[in-house]
């Protein structure tokens, strides 16, 4: 299968003919000025960011000093009977968490989201008087976040739980309102690298304080991640050089787990790339896969990526399989720092500054100013059933979707599924991204609200403007208030979907609505409908 770079415990092998990309990086010399931490890579514009910005190249080594506090911090907590960690964070705060507690199958729970339902369904007081919260947040003010920290406090008082500042453990930059919060009532506080940004944060306090107290052998991640920081300089034998010459190539990066070992990658992989290089009107469109079988991995305008643990370079069960065009095959520790790597060489070739999100606080000031002044008055085109269609000319969800598959039959065309539910209990709805991508040759990417506001929303404000969207909401059975605030989750919820509408609407992108006012059957109809159509 065409070329193999293999080194520091990681391969990667492409078919893909990447050979002037790779060239061009080696002989400009990107690897030792990135190793460097050169800021002048990405062009002066970037420059001032990216000084700030470059931390990740090796930070892991100081990650090292987190070990001991957090093993203290462990067996503190386990004495007083708290063996569960609940993590309050959005986007680069616990996307990195979710990708390590799959691979090593820790029982963690992550909160990225305003789902009434999802957020209820951890409050039951048999799992909070076991629970410690992990909160984090880089910027310390994301209100995601700052809404699931309340909700718990007043969860663990209603519980009898009076005092529970020793149940909060704050991850957030050196100066934020949460270090300073920490500090005032007393809380366990870890600061992270304030060089490093969000998404790029997989091997600093983010992705380990959380999942070090759930039980996960973090020393290993990092030495993972440092055997392969051996390579990074290297001129010949560089794997992330590829990799990142790969996701260059084409407009769309479908990833998939390839079954040996390292799960849930791609959705970590889809916020740094979507956030890195979707903006300026271009950059790569990532796609996660549910599985490498699974529809739209292929097509002439993606390159179809798979991800495994396994060190022979190729996945095991490959043979049944579509080929990839690229396998990606080593360590979680090594993963991130290759992928990191990959995406700073990718906008390298783009001509793309990947560390800021430009497009991202548009939807949130949205957001704000519903939550001040109301959401907007909206009157459905037509209902069906346990459905209302917005956005829409047809009058049944089988026209809707019809018209979606119309609208994204052009050849730079994609889809974007954005269904503000909860993705446990809800989790059904996601077949029908596989469903929209078998009848269409378009890229179909998902994207549950409001967790790919901090990833894939980015690019589809920010890059290529050929989005075709269609956005779920649903009723909610059981709102919860949040504490403080004069709006409830449910609240919040229905402004960050309108908000985000109202961005995408402002670039005249197609966009239907479908509102679920019986989320089950609302389901139901849609997949039905979607499977009805040719
Ligand atoms: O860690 P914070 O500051 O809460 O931010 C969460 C996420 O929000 C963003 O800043 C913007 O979506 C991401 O880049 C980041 O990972």
């Amino acid at each position: 299968m065409g070329k193999m770079e293999a080194a520091g415990g990681l391969a990667v092998t492409t078919g893909v003919d990447v050979n002037a990309d790779v060239d061009r990086l080696r002989a400009e010399g990107v690897p030792a000025r990135l190793a460097a931490k050169d800021a002048t890579l990405w062009g002066p514009d970037a420059a001032e960011e990216a000084a700030i910005r470059l931390g990740w190249v090796d930070t892991f080594v100081t990650s090292k000093e987190l070990l001991a506090p957090l093993a203290k911090l462990r067996a503190e907590l386990n004495e007083q009977g708290i063996d569960h960690i609940a993590l309050a964070g959005m986007g680069g705060s616990s996307l990195a968490p979710e990708v390590i507690s799959r691979t090593l199958d820790l029982g963690i729970s992550i909160l990225d989201t305003t789902d009434p339902g999802q957020i209820v369904a951890e409050l039951g007081e048999a799992s909070l008087r076991r629970t410690a919260v992990v909160v984090s947040s880089k910027s310390g003010s994301t209100v995601e976040t700052d809404s699931q920290r309340r909700a718990f406090e007043a969860a663990f008082k209603g519980v009898g739980i009076e005092d529970s500042t020793k149940r909060f453990v704050f991850v957030t930059d050196p100066g934020s309102a949460l270090e300073a919060l920490a500090k005032e009532q007393g809380s366990h506080l870890f600061l992270a690298d304030a060089n490093v940004g969000g998404r790029y944060s997989a091997l600093t306090a983010f992705g380990l304080v959380p999942t070090a107290l759930a039980g996960a052998d973090v020393a290993e991640l990092i030495e993972q991640a440092e055997a392969f920081a051996a390579t990074i300089e290297n001129d010949g034998d560089n794997p992330a050089v590829v990799l990142g010459a790969v996701i260059a190539a084409k407009p769309t990066i479908t990833i998939a787990d390839d079954g040996t070992g390292v799960v849930g990658l791609g959705d970590w992989a889809e916020q740094l790339i979507a956030e890195s290089l979707g903006k300026d009107g271009k950059g790569t469109l990532p796609v996660v896969l549910e599985e490498p079988a699974a529809a739209g991995a292929r097509g002439s305008d993606r390159v179809y990526a798979t991800v495994g643990g396994s060190s022979t370079g190729l996945p095991a069960s490959g043979s049944q399989l579509a080929m990839p065009d690229v396998v990606v095959n080593g360590p979680l520790g090594a993963q991130f720092l290759a992928w990191e790597l990959a995406t700073a060489y990718a906008g390298y070739l783009i001509g793309i500054d990947p560390f800021n999100q430009p497009n991202v606080t548009e939807s949130k000031e949205n957001t704000n100013r519903i939550l001040a002044d109301g959401l907007p008055e909206e009157r459905p085109h037509a209902v069906d059933g346990a459905v209302e269609i917005y956005g829409s000319h047809a009058d049944t969800v089988a026209g809707a979707l019809g018209e979606v598959l119309t609208n994204a039959d052009r050849e730079d065309a994609y889809i974007a599924v954005l269904a503000y539910l909860d993705r446990i209990d809800d989790a059904s709805v996601a077949a029908l991204r596989a469903e929209l991508a078998d009848r269409t040759g378009a890229p179909v990417t998902w994207g549950w609200g409001p967790r790919f506001l901090h990833s894939t929303g980015q690019f589809h404000k920010g890059g290529r403007q050929t989005g075709v969207f269609v956005q779920i909401t649903g009723e909610v059975g059981e709102d919860l208030v949040i504490p403080g605030r004069d709006y409830t989750f449910a609240g919040l919820q229905a402004a960050q979907a309108a908000g985000d509408r109202q961005a995408l609407e402002s670039r005249e992108r197609p966009l239907v609505r479908f509102h679920l006012t019986n989320r089950k059957h609302g389901i139901n109809q849609l997949l039905h409908a979607v499977r009805e159509l040719s």
